[in-house]
């Protein structure tokens, strides 16, 4: 039996973590704070020196997810950012620019999403409809060449991430970014599709080109009969900047000119929002994804709560890592954090040698299966 690696923590010096909070973060606020007043802007450099080198203060009374908050603490309040796991303390600090921002409260801030200005630029790119292209040479049946064609633009979609941008200099357009997949289980994906159409939950990521890419791929599976219904799950609120939520599925609906199929939910549970890993999955939500015959986990942020944002070994097998969620799950995932398991050993000492960034540039790939 191996033993569970350590949580990853904010504080750690040299981790990606530290860099995270000491480098995203402060240009994060700043890009935030933009269009509000100067009360929400002083919120926001208030919230980012507490970051820094405060400690981590509970949620204000009048917030209508303090119960929640209270309940997900797991001992963090009161104690220093830097001491907190980094899952924790992330997910944390978007919930607190939700507050520094008014999102929650009564006023002309209530329920107007601080990264829309981030987010609505992507789906009005022009560049779209041509890069979009080869959706409509997409094959009728559910061949395996269409299969791993809809896989991996859904994977690679995942490098379009705006939080991503702010940092590392790959963009998803450059194209001198390979597409390079570390481990394609795509046969794996097919063989868990079954023999009949069945129903698939995809537990989205960002909004815009990403869920552009993960639309086509639900359209396809419907459209082929590998799928007859499909859940789209996103986040009740705005998070991690792009991270999908209801109404952005509608404009990407909108954009790529299709509506939604009769036969996609589009659903959202408060613990998409939650500083937990997938094995903190409450009951009524774990019994809504093990309802599906395949469940796609998608993004960097849901890789690292599916398999614990943990120091693992990389080449550490997936399925020891992931959660069991009672039905096969599979992650499509751009590498954008120092999480990764499941690799082979040749490959790891490739990419060390290589690429010191390799764990978070954005540039490889990952479709696993459990
Ligand atoms: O889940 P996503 O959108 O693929 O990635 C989220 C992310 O950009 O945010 C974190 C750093 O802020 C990293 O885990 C990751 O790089």
């Amino acid at each position: 039996m191996r033993n569970t690696p350590g949580e990853l923590l904010v504080g750690t010096e040299g981790r990606y973590a530290r860099e995270v909070f000491h480098q995203r973060h402060p240009t994060l606020v700043e890009q935030v704070g933009r269009p509000y007043g100067a009360a929400q802007r002083a919120a926001l450099r208030a919230l980012l020196d507490e970051s820094l080198t405060g400690v981590i203060q509970r949620l204000p009374g009048d917030a209508p997810d303090l119960a929640d908050w209270d309940a997900w603490d797991r001992g963090q309040f009161g104690r220093p950012w830097a001491d907190a796991p980094f899952l924790w303390a992330e997910s944390y600090f978007y919930r607190r620019i939700l507050d520094a921002v008014d999102y929650f409260r009564p006023g002309p801030w209530q329920g107007v999403d601080p990264f829309r200005p981030m987010k609505e630029p992507e789906l009005a790119d022009l560049a779209l409809d041509r890069d979009l292209g080869w959706v409509a040479a997409l094959p009728a049946e559910p061949t395996d060449a269409g299969l791993a064609t809809v896989v991996k633009a859904a994977v690679f979609g995942n490098r379009a991430d705006l939080s991503f941008r702010m940092q590392e200099p790959v963009s998803a357009d450059d194209p001198a970014a390979p597409d390079e997949l570390l481990v394609d289980e795509t046969a794996a994906l097919r063989a868990a599709l079954g023999a009949r159409p069945g129903a698939v939950c995809v537990v989205t990521d960002n909004a815009g080109r990403e869920l552009l890419a993960d639309l086509v791929l639900v359209n396809w599976l419907l459209d082929t009969g590998l799928a007859d219904r499909v859940t789209l799950h996103v986040k009740p609120a705005p998070y991690y900047v792009s991270d999908a939520t209801p109404s952005d599925v509608e404009a990407a609906c909108a954009r790529l000119g299709r509506a939604l199929d009769s036969r996609v939910a589009v659903r959202t549970h408060a613990f998409w929002c939650a500083p937990l890993d997938f094995r903190a999955l409450p009951a009524d939500l774990s019994a809504d994804l093990a309802a599906h015959g395949v469940v796609v986990v998608k993004g960097d942020l849901n890789y690292r709560r599916l398999v614990g944002d943990r120091d693992w070994d990389p080449v550490t097998p997936f399925p020891v890592a992931a959660a069991d969620l009672g039905v096969p799950v599979v992650a499509l995932r751009t590498c954008k954090s120092e999480v990764v398991v499941g690799l082979r050993q040749s490959i790891v000492d490739r990419l060390d040698a290589d690429e010191p960034r390799w764990r978070v540039s954005g540039r490889h790939g990952l479709v696993q299966v459990r």
